[in-house]
């Protein structure tokens, strides 16, 4: 392992998506530093969290990465390149940068807001205009009905759709995102966090999220950095890993109650192997689906659209009431996408007392059935599988702060805790 502890050398960069190199900031008139000598790295095409109590320099940290804060010593190394010392406003065009509730410019309308960067970039008209559409579908708006639109005309949903699509503008292979979902409802965040989740299985970028909410952590995260004050590293690990193995008091607290529960944060619909219940069209005889359903013992039927969206689920007994099947839409059915965590499965199938929840997939297409029985078996597999991972977590360390840090101070740390950040070592 040790060879891997000290990513100094180009070759330890390449492999990094981003390393910070021992990064240190200081605040003048602070006495303490906001980040004290903290060595990163953040693996490229993975999703890596920032939390920790607040003040404790998760911001800063973000911010230093594309030098909207100017580290005070210590490098900063993106893809392989050293970028401490490059122009910050070029630097800044090719890393999307995502604020809560989208940070749009409320003078210029959607198209406007996503343009920015590409026409930074002097990319031709039509060219900026495919892309804009591209992205706002990318980011499930309608270029038809929002492209137009001013950012006040929109719902904070929204806003911070087109603040992800502004951030994807020009394809930057770095996201940093600060708190993306902090300004809005409950709903509405696990729908933009299944979105992004979406987003980031087609893209594959490196994404690096502040975020206050350990559960958003647990849910995007492929690796989590826990910050206590002045950026220092106390665990960075695997979700399943901080759960199953909190590394002290601090992370315990900070994970809080119900860590048996937030393992079902951990598995997706889409990894869990969904029923396929028996499915009608409009316009089929309901005779028919129910004579099919007996055939298969089976209680209930998906009725789907002409675009294979459901839109009714129905029990033997009210296909026995009717002729043909319609194409209203039930809005109370149970449907959650395949992004979605098996915490919020259970939610809707408890909402909707159905034991099941329908799973959709891109575009709203039907894909199958998730029941009660699939959770409770994914819960032990998840478990399972906690105890028994062993990839090796991404390098975390402090040098120590203050007294700038020494090989040993960083090794030592580490070397507590199988690769995991452990900064205490050198507190
Ligand atoms: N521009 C600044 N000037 C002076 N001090 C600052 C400045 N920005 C941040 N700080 C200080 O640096 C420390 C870290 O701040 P930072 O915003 O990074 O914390 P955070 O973990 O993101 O906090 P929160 O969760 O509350 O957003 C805090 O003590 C803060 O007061």
């Amino acid at each position: 392992m040790s060879e891997t502890l000290t990513p100094t050398t180009g070759d330890k960069a390449t492999a990094t998506g981003i390393l910070l190199e021992d990064v240190t900031k200081r605040f003048p008139g602070q006495d303490k530093p906001a980040v004290g000598g903290l060595t990163m790295e953040i693996p490229r095409g993975s999703i890596v969290m920032l939390v920790g109590p607040s003040g404790c320099g998760k911001t800063t940290t973000l911010k230093m990465i594309n030098r909207l804060i100017e580290p005070s010593s210590g490098r900063i190394i993106l893809d392989g390149e050293d970028v401490t010392g490059i122009d910050g406003d070029q630097l800044r065009r090719g890393i999307g940068y995502v604020i809560q509730a989208g940070g749009l410019f409320p003078h210029m309308t959607v198209a406007a807001n996503i343009a920015v960067v590409p026409k930074m970039l002097n990319w031709d008209k039509d060219r900026i205009q495919s892309r804009v559409d591209e992205l706002l579908e990318l980011v499930s708006l309608d270029p038809a009905l929002y492209r137009d639109r001013y950012p006040k005309e929109l719902s904070g949903g929204q806003q911070q759709r087109v603040g992800v699509a502004r951030a994807l503008a020009a394809d930057p292979p770095v996201l940093l995102m600060d708190e993306p979902f902090g300004a809005v409802d409950p709903i509405t965040r696990q729908r933009l966090q299944d979105e992004l989740l979406h987003i980031q299985s087609e893209l594959n970028k490196t994404i690096v999220c502040v975020t206050h909410d350990f559960d958003e952590a647990v849910k995007l995260g492929d690796w989590i950095a826990i910050f206590d004050e002045g950026a220092q590293l106390v665990q960075y690990d695997s979700p399943e890993r901080i759960l199953a193995n909190p590394a002290n008091e601090f992370v315990e607290n900070f994970i809080g109650s119900g860590a048996g529960l937030k393992q079902l944060t951990l598995t997706r619909v889409n990894e869990v192997e969904l029923a396929s219940p028996i499915t009608a069209g409009i316009g089929d005889l309901a005779s028919d689906t129910l004579s099919r359903l007996q055939g298969a013992g089976e209680q209930n039927a998906v009725v789907l659209d002409e675009r294979e969206r459901p839109i009714q689920w129905l029990s033997r007994r009210q296909l026995s009431r009717l002729d043909r099947h319609t194409d209203a839409v039930d809005p109370k059915l149970p449907v959650i996408s395949e992004q979605s965590t098996l915490n919020d499965a259970l939610d809707t199938m408890l909402v909707s007392s159905t034991g099941a929840a329908l799973v959709t997939g891109p575009r709203d297409r039907f894909l199958g059935l998730v029941t009660v029985q699939t959770v409770m078996e994914a819960i032990t597999a998840a478990n399972d599988a906690a105890q028994q991972g062993s990839s090796s977590a991404p390098v975390g360390l402090n040098s120590g702060g203050i007294r700038r840090g020494t090989e040993t101070d960083g090794q030592a740390a580490v070397q507590d805790d199988a690769g995991a950040a452990a900064g205490q070592g050198t507190r």
